[in-house]
């Protein structure tokens, strides 16, 4: 199931930039190894923007949430889920 999230980030702004480094460094970590198992399938800066769109690749609504509510970076995003389907014009084989 793919599922597109938007995900805009937050830090307080009396956050040690120390502890926002750390922070950001587990994100990229957790979200590396995501995308080497395959359900972290694109990640774009959104530009001018401290956010992203993503696309997710999961089995089931539990294993986002799962996945979502598990990122360092959770207490400090907002997010906007989208279920995402085939689009009957695309040729794109990966679009599945
Ligand atoms: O920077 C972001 O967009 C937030 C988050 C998503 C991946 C990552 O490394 O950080």
């Amino acid at each position: 199931m793919l599922f597109q999230v938007e995900m805009e980030v937050r830090l307080p702004h009396d956050m040690a930039p120390s502890a926002a480094d750390e922070l950001k460094r587990v994100e990229r970590e957790r979200a590396q190894q995501l995308m080497r198992d395959g359900k972290w399938r694109h990640l774009w800066r959104v530009v001018g923007h401290y956010s992203n769109t993503s696309i997710f690749d999961v089995t089931s609504h539990d294993e986002l949430h799962a996945i979502l509510t598990s990122l360092p970076l959770f207490p400090f995003m907002t997010m906007k889920v989208t279920p995402l389907c085939r689009h009957p014009s695309s040729i794109r084989e990966d679009d599945t």
